[in-house]
């Protein structure tokens, strides 16, 4: 639904063309029909320059963009207008128009899109059932909490029935509560409506909870990018990493301490409890925990187990299970010297994890 092949975009300072910030630095995209996909970066990434440039609202310097099988790149300034209105776009800070009521915000998608006014009215009743504000289409934005300015945006970017979404930061302004909600309301609309969402974020909980696929970017470029499921079984996925942090020791004496990283069926299967049976080992977990992502139902544990036996680990290899080298050597007990009174390790885990 959404393809992007070779983005660059950079900002030079007026008159200083030898100051120049690469926003975006060659960036591939692709995004099924259905999916939801998740850009996830720090700040100054590039992902807002990405997401704006999807609907061309920055011009790439080099590269195209393919919204439901229309190159936009290639479109001159009226018919890509009309493209712009199968793609919707959601906000940080919700952009609605103070001085028209919930209703007047919705309705103004309609009125430039060109909608006669006895239509209108029935297509905003209805966009606002969808988004469960119902009975406040009388209601000033002033008068609305931020859940609800945010579904009054997202009723407002559905109004031309677009079949791909953006959204820029949706819930970054929002309580946990009020984002759970939020991200609940995506998920059922990109479900009833076959919706296509692309959203940016620096919020991990917004992966975690709706993304289908995912990217992170740093610097402009894509440090990796995929499903979610095979991300979390890449070696080293920074994904994985994030969305299931291990803070536990690296070290164990007389120990192998692995990360390992399971998904579907394997998630809830006993599989730790197999390998302690059948080679009859004490198996440790130092860290771990199973969620449901919005894919699957995944689970990374850190691990330790005697050292010199490779055979558990093949094991739960072939039970699918992504198992990292070794997080840290075994560490011999010293057996002459007196035990160290300082910290057992300074080892960054985080940075150690795989
Ligand atoms: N209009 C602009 N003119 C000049 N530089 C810009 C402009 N917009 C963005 N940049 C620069 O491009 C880089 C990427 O910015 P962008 O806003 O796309 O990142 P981001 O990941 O969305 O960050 P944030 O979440 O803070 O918005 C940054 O270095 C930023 O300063």
């Amino acid at each position: 639904m959404i393809e992007i092949a070779g983005l660059r975009k950079t900002y030079r300072a007026k008159g200083r063309r030898d100051r120049a910030v690469v926003a975006v630095d060659g960036v591939d995209l692709r995004v099924a029909e259905g999916d939801v996909f998740g850009v996830l970066g720090q700040s100054g990434a590039g992902k807002s320059t990405l997401l704006r440039c999807v609907n061309m609202l920055e011009r790439p310097d080099a590269g195209t963009v393919t919204v439901g099988g229309v190159e936009l790149t290639a479109l001159k300034r009226q018919p890509l207008r009309l493209a712009r209105h199968g793609i919707g776009m959601i906000h940080q800070h919700f952009a609605l128009l103070s001085s028209r009521t919930v209703a007047g915000n919705v309705a103004f998608a309609l009125e430039v899109t060109g909608v006669p006014r006895n239509e209108r009215r029935a297509r905003v009743a209805e966009l606002l059932e969808l988004v469960g504000l119902g009975g406040r289409a009388d209601a000033y934005p002033s008068q609305l909490s931020g859940g609800q300015k945010q579904r009054v945006g997202i009723a407002r970017a559905l109004a031309a029935r677009p079949k791909v979404l953006l959204s820029d930061e949706a819930t970054s302004a929002l309580d946990p509560e009020t984002t759970e909600s939020i991200l609940r309301l995506l998920l059922d609309l990109n479900q009833r409506l076959n919706l296509t969402i692309l959203l940016i974020t620096h919020e991990m909980t917004v992966v975690k909870r709706i993304c289908q696929s995912a990217a992170v970017m740093r610097d402009g470029r894509f440090v990796e990018s995929g499903a979610i499921t095979d991300l979390l079984h890449r070696p080293g996925s920074e994904l994985a990493r994030g969305l299931f942090p291990l803070d536990a020791p690296t070290a164990l004496d007389g120990h192998t301490v692995v990360d390992v990283t399971v998904s579907g069926a394997e998630a809830d299967a006993p599989l730790l409890a197999e390998v302690a049976r059948r080679f009859d080992l004490d198996v440790r977990i130092l860290a771990g925990s199973v969620e449901q992502l919005a894919a699957t139902r995944a689970g990374r544990f850190r691990l330790a187990l005697p050292a010199g036996d490779d055979a558990p680990l093949n094991f739960l290899r072939e039970r699918g299970a992504q198992v990292s080298p070794p997080v840290a050597e075994p560490v011999a007990q010293p057996v002459d010297r007196p035990e160290p009174t300082g910290p057992a390790t300074d080892i960054d885990i985080r940075g150690a994890a795989s």
